[in-house]
């Protein structure tokens, strides 16, 4: 008999799949995929929030490795790791379980690093992991060419000129300062078993994975294991639901820098990682790729020729008050600080 599928909202069908095949490249993009492309994306972030890309040309052998180059860095002495640790001045570093939290209730267990710099001389040195900045920077820079497609991609959609998003995002990941796009590795460790079950002792911490939280800028491309836990409020919705898993896939959400621009016809997604129920899943650690596309910092988003669908959901997502029209948002780096200081410790 075949194994039974976990209930998401992709054994569902209800996230929408875009086919990326015969896009070109992000340089040279078929244009007529291009359009289509930005249309189904269009659509998808502004009924669900989300989408997953298919045929996106990243190797999950790719994936595999900066996973394993993650644990081999975890692994290290916490001496050795300190000397990685995030740099506030350009969020680049490693993060420890706790550092950052979304939800101040639980004790929040993920190990992150932080991408923004390319050099080698910000990864983890050779003698320590040796692989990190071999495999680490290939992937930053195929996912950076992603979201190059899928700029372009939206542009036509929202009937701007595609090289106007192009030029206010050109400093991702440049090493210049100018723009805050990250790529970021996830760890999350075995939930400790103290959590659970009838041994559970009244003070001990509840433990969750990721809080509740939008990311901050255009939008996320994440690409996760096969171990579950992510959950979604579609848009519209105030219901946490499963994403599930699609082998190869590379979701696609909507940001708070997106949602203020379009005026919230695209909402940001809110999104969070439990901790999975059982002890099988629970003793297993889980691994996950997000890359932070951003606006360069002094970018200025061109104004859209957008009008909201008569009969659109009501968003999810209430945007910040000051990025609202109420409140003029003074540029793309302030929002960013202000969200930092929220949620770093
Ligand atoms: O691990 C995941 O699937 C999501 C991580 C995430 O939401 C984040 O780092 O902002
Ligand atoms: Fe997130």
């Amino acid at each position: 008999m075949a194994a039974q599928q976990e209930e998401s909202l992709l054994a569902r069908c209800e996230i929408p799949i875009i086919d990326l095949a015969h896009i070109g490249t992000d340089v040279c993009p078929m244009k007529s995929v291009l359009r289509r492309i930005g249309q189904q994306l269009f659509t998808a972030l502004n009924t669900k929030g989300l989408a997953v890309l298919v045929n996106h040309g990243i190797a999950d052998e790719k994936l595999k490795a900066v996973y394993a180059d993650l644990d081999n860095f975890c692994a290290l002495p916490d001496g050795c790791k300190a000397q990685y640790l995030r740099n506030p001045e350009n969020n680049h570093g490693y993060v420890l379980p706790g550092m950052e939290q979304f939800d101040t209730t639980k004790k929040e267990l993920r190990h992150l690093f932080n991408i923004t710099s390319l050099s080698a001389a910000s990864m983890p040195a050779q003698e320590e992991v040796p692989e990190f900045t071999k495999h680490a920077v290939p992937l930053a820079q195929d996912l950076t060419n992603l979201s190059r497609v899928i700029l372009q991609a939206l542009a036509y959609a929202m009937g701007v000129p595609p090289s106007a998003l192009l030029e206010s995002h050109a400093g991702m990941l440049q090493a210049s300062g100018a723009n805050p796009s990250t790529m970021r590795l996830l760890y999350y460790p075995p939930v400790p078993p103290e959590d659970a079950g009838p041994r559970r002792a009244p003070d001990a911490p509840h433990y969750t994975r990721c809080g509740a939280h939008a990311d901050y800028g255009t939008f996320t491309l994440l690409a996760q294991d096969s171990e579950g836990g992510l959950e979604v409020k579609l848009n519209g919705s105030d219901k946490w639901q499963k994403v599930g898993h699609l082998p190869g896939a590379i979701l696609v959400q909507a940001g708070e820098l997106l949602a203020s621009w379009t005026t919230n016809v695209l909402p940001a997604l809110v999104h969070r990682v439990v901790v999975p129920s059982g002890a099988y899943a629970r003793a297993r650690g889980r691994h996950c790729v997000a890359f932070f596309c951003h606006p360069d910092n002094e970018a200025v988003l061109p104004p859209l020729p957008l009008r909201a669908p008569p009969d659109a959901p009501p968003p999810a997502f209430t945007p910040h008050t000051h990025l609202t029209l109420h409140h003029r948002i003074l540029n793309a780096a302030h929002h960013l600080q202000k969200r930092f200081r929220e949620t770093y410790a």
